[in-house]
């Protein structure tokens, strides 16, 4: 039997390999991982093109009527910037961590490897990488010098503003992104509490700790929000972020099936479930102390309306105005990143993933 042309094994691979991505059983990333476990046959090269193909292929498909209904009122005429940003990937972001090292010392270190870097415009932890060059295995990365951290996710951690002796807890921490941004600028002092229901997630945050020289870290695997071990921190800690479950619809660029693998009656059940674990979160808040709520969701329903449902069923949490704290932390242009006091990052205005939070005082 003569061999099949190269070009049309691969439209037939993708064609599989998309097949199984628009089952929508599994996100496109760990689909794809799958399938080409299923077919080591498949060279490395190839692998690359293939998911190449299929995240543009997704990209270019329409937002859903509801979503792009959704999202071009809120966006009007900017909705056509925000769809062209859609058809990019997001760029590889680096955080510093400070605790161990300074960004320009790293900055130079990773020129000094031949790669493109430079400050990202407005986290002063972030280094932006042309390309998507491979990290394992620079001393910087194991070291623990450097994390994978989108810039938006960095400008969050700023709103939560730890000073070195707080009691902080990340009530929905996961595999500890910004658990690790907090640890850093605490400067390993006080006490961190990194929450989430998933087990296997914090499991996650183990070997990034490691790397990262922090000690002062606490996990603990909730078995919900209402967990009855939250009781003996109610009213005593002075800094509380939830980073909660949602849509995720503000990482379309790396994601883009997420647009596919959303429904409304999805988004209505994600907003219940932020309100009551905002609810049962801010309960830990001191007199005094912070609440931040934050979600990567570009949606109103997951963002501004939880926020003003919460503020309005708990008086004694007064709204603060985000611009604040990224001014203090010395952002360039704080309030463009900001619209009516919460943070509001969109990927076509500032180039990160898209990203929501709100901050509140206890009453002291
Ligand atoms: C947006 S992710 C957190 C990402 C993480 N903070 C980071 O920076 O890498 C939301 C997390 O909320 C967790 N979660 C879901 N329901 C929860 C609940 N009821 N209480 C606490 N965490 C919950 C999920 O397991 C998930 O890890």
């Amino acid at each position: 039997m003569r061999a099949m042309p190269s070009s049309a094994r691969s439209t037939d691979w993708f064609e599989a390999l998309l097949a199984r991505v628009m089952t929508l059983a599994q996100p496109a990333d760990v689909a794809a991982a799958d399938f080409f476990r299923e077919h080591p046959q498949i060279g490395a090269r190839d692998r690359h093109a293939l998911s190449d193909r299929l995240f543009a292929h997704l990209r270019s498909l329409p937002l859903p009527d509801w979503l792009a209904q959704s999202l071009q009122s809120l966006l009007g005429p900017e909705y056509d910037a925000f769809w062209q940003a859609m058809q990019h990937s997001a760029p590889l972001d680096l955080r510093v961590n400070t605790f161990k090292a300074k960004r320009a010392a790293v900055r130079q270190q990773l020129q000094s490897h031949g790669l493109d870097v430079a400050d990202t415009p407005y986290s002063p932890w972030g280094l932006r990488l042309a390309g998507k060059p491979s990290l394992r295995e620079l001393p910087a990365y194991r070291d623990g010098l450097i994390e994978v951290q989108d810039e938006g996710s960095q400008l969050l951690v700023l709103l939560v503003e730890p000073r070195r002796h707080d009691l902080v807890v990340d009530f929905c921490a996961g595999a500890g992104g910004k658990t690790l941004a907090l640890g850093a600028w605490m400067r390993n002092q006080g006490r961190l509490y990194a929450f989430d229901t998933s087990a296997h997630r914090l499991d996650a945050l183990k070997p990034r700790l490691a790397r990262s020289g922090l000690t002062e870290v606490q996990t603990m695997a909730l078995a919900h929000e209402r967990d009855e071990r939250l009781q003996r921190l109610a009213g005593k800690i002075d800094r509380v972020l939830v980073d909660a479950p949602c849509s995720g619809l503000g990482t379309l660029r790396r994601s883009p099936d997420l647009k596919l693998r959303q429904t409304p009656q999805g988004v209505e059940a994600l907003a219940a479930a932020q309100t009551r674990i905002l609810t049962e979160a801010a309960r830990l808040v001191k007199p005094g102390g912070r609440l931040v709520y934050a979600t990567c969701s570009l949606l109103p329903q997951e963002n501004e309306q939880v926020a003003d449902a919460f503020g309005q069923a708990h008086r004694d949490f007064v709204p603060l105005d985000a611009a604040q704290p990224l001014q203090r932390a010395g952002v360039a242009d704080a309030a463009t990143l900001c619209h009516t006091g919460h943070l509001r990052l969109w990927p076509h205005r500032h180039q990160t993933d898209g990203f929501f939070a709100a901050i509140w005082q206890r009453r002291p």
